[in-house]
């Protein structure tokens, strides 16, 4: 895979070309990107990464063995259309549109090698793990060449298309929910007369070193939980306050809740 068009310059659109030119998986002068009307962005993205901004569109598609579709939901029905007359009829398209199914690109674009992309914000750091599902006319040439691509922003898990939705509300979103369990610690660990940096610092830290235990430990979570659990002790007290405000439950409301939007997306 030569040449690849980015089409939206965003932050997922950065946060990948910042993993593709920092382990050199391609030439920043084979990174080809357009965006729909914030130039400044296109130059800060050349003048970072040495990737080539055009507003070519024809040409850069001819040109291009891989189109990626990074805008917003809300307006790739418009690129679509912009791009539909210009693209190569076999050229892959990979998309990272939220919820945007590949029947209606391909309602737009016609039959052709498709993926759907779903990282998350993590790739900034080279720690998204992505899930990717492809269309039956994705050899295992561009299989491996996409799976390479997303390397370069953290670990890459192959779903059906329809997981999608599921892969979207656990790790699309996911980020989020974590920053939000964060921030509420942080919040009731300022009351404690502690300062901002250490009540980071204990929060960061804990959630760091126990996501690593996660990783590097063959144990579930509920027995790392049990051996932190002293009976009649600290954590069992706490424990007890985050069963009685039923937080199980508004996890698993929360991740329905967003993997049902991710289906309305798909359906608006
Ligand atoms: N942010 C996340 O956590 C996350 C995670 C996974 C997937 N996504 C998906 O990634 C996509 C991009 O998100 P983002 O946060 O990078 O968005 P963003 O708003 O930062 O960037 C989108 C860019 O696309 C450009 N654009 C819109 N229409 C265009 C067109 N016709 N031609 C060229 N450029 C066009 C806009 O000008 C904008 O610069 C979204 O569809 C989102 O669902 C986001
Ligand atoms: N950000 C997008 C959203 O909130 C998709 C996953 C993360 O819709």
């Amino acid at each position: 895979m030569k040449n690849i068009l980015f089409i939206g310059a965003g932050s997922m659109a950065e946060a990948i070309i910042h993993g593709l030119t920092a382990q050199q998986v391609i030439d920043a002068a084979h990174i080809f990107v357009t965006n729909k009307s914030n130039e400044a962005k296109l130059t800060q993205l050349h003048e970072a990464y040495g990737i080539s901004a055009t507003y070519e569109l024809a040409d850069a598609l001819q040109q291009a063995d891989l189109v990626v579709l990074a805008m917003k939901p809300k307006d790739v029905k418009a690129a679509l259309e912009k791009i539909a007359a210009h693209i190569p009829a076999q050229t892959p398209v990979l998309s990272i549109v939220a919820g945007y199914a590949m029947a209606s690109i391909e309602a737009i674009l016609g039959a052709r090698p498709l993926a759907r992309i779903m990282p998350n914000t993590s790739a900034q750091i080279a720690l998204s793990t992505t899930g990717v599902a492809y269309n039956a006319a994705v050899n295992d040439g561009t299989k491996q060449a996409i799976t390479t691509l997303l390397q370069s922003i953290g670990t890459v898990i192959e779903v059906e298309e329809d997981q999608l939705h599921a892969v979207t509300a656990i790790s699309g979103s996911g980020p989020a929910y974590f920053y939000y369990v964060v921030e509420a610690m942080k919040e009731a660990g300022l009351t404690y007369g502690l300062d901002e940096q250490t009540v980071k610092q204990l929060v960061v830290e804990t959630m760091a070193g126990a996501s690593e235990m996660l990783k590097r430990v063959d144990e579930e979570p509920q027995l790392l939980r049990k051996k932190i659990t002293s009976p009649g002790g600290t954590t069992e007290a706490g424990v007890k306050a985050l069963e009685k405000f039923n937080v199980k439950e508004a996890f698993t409301t929360c991740i329905a809740d967003a993997e049902a939007k991710s289906r309305e997306l798909a359906n608006s």
